[in-house]
C-alpha cells in the first residue's frame, strides 16, 4: 500500500464569531494519493473552502493535522509547505494583470525561491503545457480571455514544482468548452505528471471527470456514490 501524499487526520475547525461558535469540520480523516484527481462537493456553506484552506496551509485546524508525505505541515512550516509542495488556484486568480503571462510565472518562481532552472524557459514550458500560444505568453494578462487567464494561473501554481494542486471552483465563470479544456489539463497533470489534484466544485461535469468524489456533509467528508 502506498502512503498518501496528503493526509487529513482528525481534522476539526470551529469558527468563532463574537460569542457564537460554529463547528464546520468535525474529525475529518482522509488520505489523498499522488496521480489522482479529487472533487470536493457539498452544499453552499458546508465547509469546502474551509477544508481547502486547511489542506493548503492557509489556515490552521482547531484540532487534528494535515500531513504532507507523512509530516505535519505545521512542523514543516506552513510557508515552506505552500511555497514548495502545494499551490492553490483561487477563484479570483490573483494574477498581476499589468504583467505578461511569462512574468506572472517567473515572478512566482522568484518569490518562492525556485532554484536550478532557468525561470524564463520553465515559464514557457509550463505555458506551452497549458496551451498558451507564444504570442499570448508575452501579452499582459489583462488582455487575455478568462479561460487563458485561468490557464496562466494554473501554470503559475505549477511553476513552483508542487506535488499537490488545489483549485477552488476553477470552472465557475467559464463557458462549457473552456471549462472542459481546464478539466482535461487537470486530469493530465494528475495522470501523466503524477500530481495530486484537489478541486472544490459545484459542477456535476467537473466532479464526474474526477477519479474520486468526496461529499462534505454535516462536517464529515464522505466518499460519494
Ligand atoms: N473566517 C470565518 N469566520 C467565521 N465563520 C466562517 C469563516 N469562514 C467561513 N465561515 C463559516 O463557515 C461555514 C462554511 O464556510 P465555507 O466558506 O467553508 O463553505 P463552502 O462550502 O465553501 O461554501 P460555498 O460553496 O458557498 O463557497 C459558513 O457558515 C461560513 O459562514
Amino acid at each position: 500500500m502506498t502512503t498518501p501524499v496528503l493526509e487529513l487526520t482528525g481534522l476539526s475547525r470551529t469558527h468563532h464569531t463574537g460569542n457564537r461558535r460554529r463547528t464546520v469540520l468535525a474529525d475529518v480523516s482522509y488520505g489523498f494519493d499522488a496521480g489522482r484527481m479529487y472533487a470536493i462537493v457539498g452544499p453552499s456553506g458546508s465547509g469546502k473552502t474551509t477544508l481547502l484552506s486547511l489542506a493548503s496551509g492557509l489556515d490552521s485546524p482547531t484540532s487534528g493535522s494535515v500531513r504532507f508525505r507523512g509530516r505535519d505541515i505545521a512542523e514543516l512550516g506552513l510557508g515552506t509547505y505552500r511555497n514548495r509542495h502545494a499551490a492553490t488556484v483561487f477563484q479570483s486568480l490573483n494574477l498581476l494583470t499589468y504583467m505578461t503571462a511569462v512574468q506572472n510565472v517567473t515572478s512566482a518562481m522568484e518569490i518562492t525561491g525556485v532554484k536550478g532552472v532557468p525561470r524564463k524557459r520553465r515559464a514557457h514550458e509550463l505555458l506551452d503545457l497549458l496551451g498558451i500560444e507564444p504570442a499570448d505568453r508575452v501579452r499582459r494578462t489583462l488582455q487575455l480571455s478568462g479561460g487563458q487567464q485561468q490557464r496562466v494561473a494554473i501554470a503559475r501554481a505549477l511553476a513552483c514544482e508542487v506535488d499537490v494542486l488545489f483549485a477552488d471552483e476553477p470552472t465557475g465563470s467559464l463557458d462549457h468548452e473552456t471549462a472542459d479544456g481546464i478539466v482535461r489539463i487537470f486530469r493530465r497533470l494528475a495522470h501523466d505528471e503524477g500530481k495530486c489534484v484537489i478541486v472544490v466544485t459545484h459542477s456535476k461535469e467537473v466532479a464526474h471527470a474526477c477519479d474520486e468524489v468526496l461529499h462534505l456533509k454535516r462536517g464529515k467528508l464522505v466518499p460519494h456514490g
